[in-house]
């Protein structure tokens, strides 16, 4: 694989760098800590590295240093579609190289190649109740892959061997494991979506089309170009959001203790699947509905609209798809999935919503300054789009989210093993310390 390559020929200059920075530096101060840190949810504390992706408060994400309209201006696209294929998005991501048509079409290709979902992966999802969320349904169907870990039996089997697994191998088992698993996502997908809300149908891979048409057509949206090209740009702008949100940082720390890319996908997932990460997605739109149902089905008048955001806030309700945890500015995620929106959507009373929540609740989201960023984030706009689609079923909003995610997760885990990154281990401490840390600290401002 190209990939392959192009990852080799960086990696004396990658791991030349972190050793430097290692033994030269290493003792150089990034930043304090505060006791408000420590309990505010570790807020702002560099405390990892991540050159997959950087999120800029002000200007959002990067990915590999490209912006999200640079991204997709750039990337390679199938004929016909304006919107990028995954495929080069990761290779983008795994290599630190924008990929030409051929790269990102290999990576397509290797897919296909590596689609065929093995039957009992099938048989754990018919166990479970019908009734399961579709993200519970994701995450085991993910584990149902890890027997075929090439890194696990690898591992295991040096064990018993004269010859060991070069540490500096791990990260080519690690990669062939992501392109495997990323290549079962739209099959693994689209069966819970048949299974749970269809025709139970199992379809398999078209090699014809690129990964985000298959989805769409595993689902039967096969004649619909324009949902291939809204899975296209979803699938691309969800990939990534650096290495401290929270399903980007747990399976970082759980491949840390050298757990495949199976189990530490799938525990990425178990925290994506919280409301106040990725499941945020499917709350929206629900929100969006119930506004709608307030107000008899229309779309309210800004006045009657402020009334009612300021009631829901005066309740203590949070508005989902609005704040985040880095951002302080509109999400470029939500206001290229809005643009999407204007041009292609007409008469749609949720789309119309969302517009009108957006002129209407920053400024009140931001007046008792208690919010840090009243401005709305990617899943402000996400369900509200697949809804327009078709696809009308909000549990299963965060799978695809999800689907997108690994993406990110993988390239991250690909290079922790790269820069061979030890297993993290950050140190606590005791309330009593902190408060003992505290009394230190009055008595020496009294002397
Ligand atoms: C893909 C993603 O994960 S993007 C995020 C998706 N999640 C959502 O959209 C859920 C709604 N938003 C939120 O819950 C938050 O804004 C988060 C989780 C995204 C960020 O959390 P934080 O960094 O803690 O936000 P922040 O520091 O601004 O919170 C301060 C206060 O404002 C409140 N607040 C933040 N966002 C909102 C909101 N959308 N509606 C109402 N209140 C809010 C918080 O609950 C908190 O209140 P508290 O002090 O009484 O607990
Ligand atoms: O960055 C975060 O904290 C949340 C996240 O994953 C995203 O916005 O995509």
């Amino acid at each position: 694989m190209k990939m392959i390559e192009a990852i080799t020929e960086q990696l004396p200059a990658w791991r030349e760098r972190v050793n430097r920075l290692r033994t030269q530096f290493g003792s150089l101060k990034v930043c304090d800590v505060t006791v408000e840190q420590i309990y505010g949810g570790i807020r702002g504390v560099q405390i990892q590295v991540s050159d997959i992706s950087y999120v800029d408060p002000y200007e959002g994400i990067r990915l590999r240093g490209y912006t999200i309209p640079e991204v997709l201006e750039y990337l390679p696209k199938k004929p016909g579609s304006d919107f990028p294929l995954v495929g080069g998005l990761y290779y983008l991501l795994m290599t630190d190289r924008l990929p030409n048509e051929a790269e990102a079409d290999e990576v397509e290709q290797e897919w296909a190649s590596r689609s065929q979902i093995p039957e009992h992966v099938y048989q754990v999802i018919r166990q479970f109740p019908r009734d399961t969320h579709p993200m519970t349904l994701f995450s085991v169907a993910i584990m149902a892959l890890q027997p075929s870990s090439q890194f696990a039996s690898k591992y295991a089997e040096q064990m018993f061997t004269s010859e060991g697994l070069p540490k500096g191998d791990y990260w080519k088992y690690y990669l062939e494991d992501s392109m495997n698993l990323i290549a079962k996502l739209p099959g693994i997908a689209s069966f819970i979506y048949n299974y749970k809300y269809r025709n139970e149908e199992i379809v398999s891979y078209s090699p014809e089309l690129d990964w985000s048409a298959n989805f769409a057509r595993m689902i039967g949206k096969a004649e619909d170009l324009r949902y291939q090209d809204l899975c296209r740009l979803f699938f691309v702008i969800h990939s990534d959001h650096e290495g401290g949100n929270v399903s980007a940082h747990t399976s970082y720390l759980v491949s840390s203790a050298l757990s495949d890319v199976y189990l530490s996908c799938a525990a990425g997932m178990n925290g994506l699947a919280g409301p106040l990460h990725g499941l945020a997605n499917q709350e929206c739109i629900r929100w969006v509905l119930q506004v709608r149902e307030a107000f008899g089905g229309h779309v309210p008048g800004k006045e009657e609209l402020t009334d009612h955001l300021r009631r829901q806030l005066q309740a203590g309700k949070l508005i989902p798809g609005y704040g985040h945890a880095v951002l302080r500015v509109t999400d470029p995620r939500f206001t290229v999935q809005y643009e999407f929106a204007k041009k292609y959507i007409s008469n749609d009373p949720n789309i119309e919503l969302i517009g009108r929540v957006f002129e209407v609740l920053p400024p009140i989201l931001a007046e008792n300054g208690k919010v840090k960023n009243p401005y709305p984030n990617v899943d402000a706009i996400n369900g509200a789009l697949q809804y327009h689609y078709g696809v009308k079923e909000f549990d299963f909003y965060t799978v695809l989210f999800g689907m997108s995610r690994i993406l990110g997760l993988t390239a991250h885990i690909v290079w922790g093993r790269i820069l061979g990154k030890p297993i993290e281990r950050p140190k606590s401490l005791t309330t009593a310390m902190l408060e003992q840390l505290a009394e230190k600290s009055l008595q020496s401002l009294e002397r």
